[in-house]
């Protein structure tokens, strides 16, 4: 049976050290696999540990004046009250709306952990989003933060323009309602308006009408032009911008194929997103991976490293479900519009199906939508609420969202210290309760392009967790490593160190990574003497602290790699 060994560089100046690494990666592994790794270990390798640090302290000196360490200031101060394995995982998205936009409100959110502001293009104009983003910038710059930006395109939806009133309005049993593409001004009593000229076409009667998703629903009893006549069947309220679907015989009428997934007002919107530096691109009611791809050419033609999201929340893209997640660069599981077209009960398992997925393709996954929604007007949330938090956190998404709970939520800061706490309380209960393997190697079935740095980060995550260390950093120029790392969700954090400010803001989405921006040089022993200088220089690296190295920064130092295939 053929065998495969790999035969890689230690980055190490220590000949005694590399004999006992090698030795303990073959206890370890079982085969001779051998990141190249640095490292020292306060049970194992005692003597070596002190004998490393002491190296490194010497190189120290010479380098503190003109260096300091980018860490952002909320990963510093729960690193010094929580240590190294207090340090939370799972990373949280904002939605940026009125209730949180002044810059004040927006250093709350940001202190309280905030990874990515997303801005949803749906909503206000582009000064107030241009404003928006000016201020995260200048929270990141002053203050020490690092918040990544995010714009959530528009996308083609059928939704409702306006249903005569000024909030919401109540859709009695019975009523006969009137839903139309007629643009006028004002109210019409019983009148609604759709926001596509083609939503009636293809609809008979007998059909139903469903209003986001559930919240009333309607039969349609004539077709008049472009216009329905229905009756409410199902009473509920009526929300500006409520969502429409067509059912028929218990099946969903699919009508985005009809839309194009990127409209002139998106196109236009992703020039503005370009042109204000934004990190993420979140595509909306992405079908196929064509568009994806498209909008991806069309960044990298334009030399812009915007990583591109795609979102989960049509029947069509579950559909084409694995040539999307390949083509982008993270998916959002969009649960609020995906619940519009597939059956509620399906919306957990359709979760879980996609964030396995996610990992197996290496993507960043984000859950989005109602994770605590009662707290747009309640201080507190629901027990379900918090248990759904927790799953998806059990689940290893890289991210969870939140959405009108900060945007226009009275109680968006708590919203996040919520999300904060429970995350970190599951991920240490998985943890150290030992309720999960740390390593669900099964999961990770498929092989990816680049086989060499899948084997590495594997086996590296694998060897971190079973010393025992207590950090993992990883030198990283396009971040390929450093999400191979998250991949495996290991038990120690990773710290990413980065010369590209875009891989910087990109590795803050993913799971458990600290992306620090760091003037990397060609010599690697300086590179890692430095970082570990600087760590241990703010009190935060002991003497005889285990960290685990891996680089993909330096080309000369990656070709010594050799794999031999027996
Ligand atoms: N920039 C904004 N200005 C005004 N209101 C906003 C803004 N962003 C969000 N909101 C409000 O917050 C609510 C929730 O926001 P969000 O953008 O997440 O909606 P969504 O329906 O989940 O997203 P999508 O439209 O992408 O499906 C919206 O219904 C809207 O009322
Ligand atoms: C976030 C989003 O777009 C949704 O849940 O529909
Ligand atoms: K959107
Ligand atoms: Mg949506």
């Amino acid at each position: 049976m053929a065998s495969m060994t790999a035969d890689l560089a230690f980055v190490s100046n220590y000949p005694m050290a590399k004999a006992s690494c090698m030795d303990l990666g073959k206890r370890v592994f079982g085969v001779p696999v051998s990141p190249r790794i640095i490292w020292s270990n306060r049970r194992k390798l005692k003597s070596f540990a002190t004998r490393a640090v002491m190296q490194v302290g010497s190189i120290v000196e010479e380098s503190k004046k003109e260096e300091c360490l980018g860490l952002d200031v909320v990963t510093e101060a729960e690193l010094r009250e929580k240590g190294f394995l207090g340090l939370r995982k799972t990373k949280l998205v904002c939605t940026v709306g009125p209730a949180c936009c002044s810059y004040e409100e927006l250093e709350k959110l940001a202190s309280a952990g905030m990874n990515v502001a997303r801005l949803n293009m749906c909503h206000n104009t582009r000064i107030w989003h241009q404003d928006v983003i000016k201020k995260i910038k200048k929270l990141n710059h002053e203050k020490g933060f690092c918040v990544s930006v995010m714009i959530d395109t528009e996308g083609s939806q059928i939704h409702v323009a306006d249903h005569g009133g000024p909030s919401s309005v109540k859709a009695e049993d019975g009523s006969i309602w009137f839903f139309t593409t007629e643009k006028f001004e004002g109210c019409r009593s019983f009148t609604v308006q759709a926001s596509y000229e083609g939503f009636a076409e293809g609809i008979k009667e007998g059909d139903e009408l469903v209003v986001d998703g559930g919240m009333a629903t309607f039969e349609v009893i004539e077709r008049i032009g472009n216009d329905l006549r229905c009756k409410c069947i199902d009473p509920g309220l009526l929300l500006p911008r409520a969502k429409l679907s067509f059912w028929r015989n218990g099946k969903l009428v699919e009508k985005h194929h009809e839309l194009p997934t990127l409209s002139t007002k998106d196109w236009s919107d992703i020039e503005f997103g370009i042109s204000e530096g934004v990190d993420f691109i979140a595509m909306s009611f992405v079908r196929d991976a064509d568009a994806v791809k498209h909008l991806k050419n069309y960044l990298l033609n334009k030399n812009k490293s915007i990583k591109v999201l795609a979102k989960i929340e049509s029947l069509e893209s579950l559909h084409n479900l694995e040539e999307i997640v390949e083509a982008s660069d993270g998916i959002m599981v969009a649960r609020g519009d995906l619940g519009v077209e597939i059956p509620l009960e399906q919306i957990p398992t359709v979760q879980e199906k996609i964030i396995i997925l996610c990992r197996q393709l290496n993507k960043p996954v984000i859950v989005a939508s109602q994770l605590l929604e009662s707290m747009i007007e309640y201080p507190t949330p629901t027990r379900a609420e918090v248990a759904d938090v927790s799953e998806a956190v059990r689940q290893y998404a890289d991210a969870l969202m939140l959405s009108g709970e900060s945007a226009i939520g009275c109680f968006g800061e708590k919203a996040v210290c919520v999300l904060r706490m429970a995350s970190t309380r599951m991920e240490l209960w998985s943890r150290e309760e030992n309720q999960q393997p740390s390593f669900p190697q099964r999961e990770l079935g498929v092989s990816l392009s680049d086989q060499i740095a899948e084997q590495i980060c594997n086996s590296a995550s694998r060897m971190a967790n079973n010393l025992g260390v207590d950090a993992v950093f990883v030198y990283t120029k396009h971040g390929q490593m450093a999400s191979l790392l998250s991949r495996n969700r290991p038990i120690p954090p990773i710290f990413a160190f980065t010369n590209e400010e875009s891989t910087q803001m990109a590795l803050n989405l993913q799971w458990g990574v600290i992306p620090i921006l760091f003037d990397l040089s060609d010599d690697m022993d300086a590179n890692m003497a430095k970082t570990i200088d600087l760590i241990k220089a703010k009190g935060m690296l002991k003497e005889g602290d285990a960290v685990l190295i891996v680089s993909d920064a330096i080309p000369t130092v990656y070709q010594t790699l050799q794999v031999k295939v027996i």
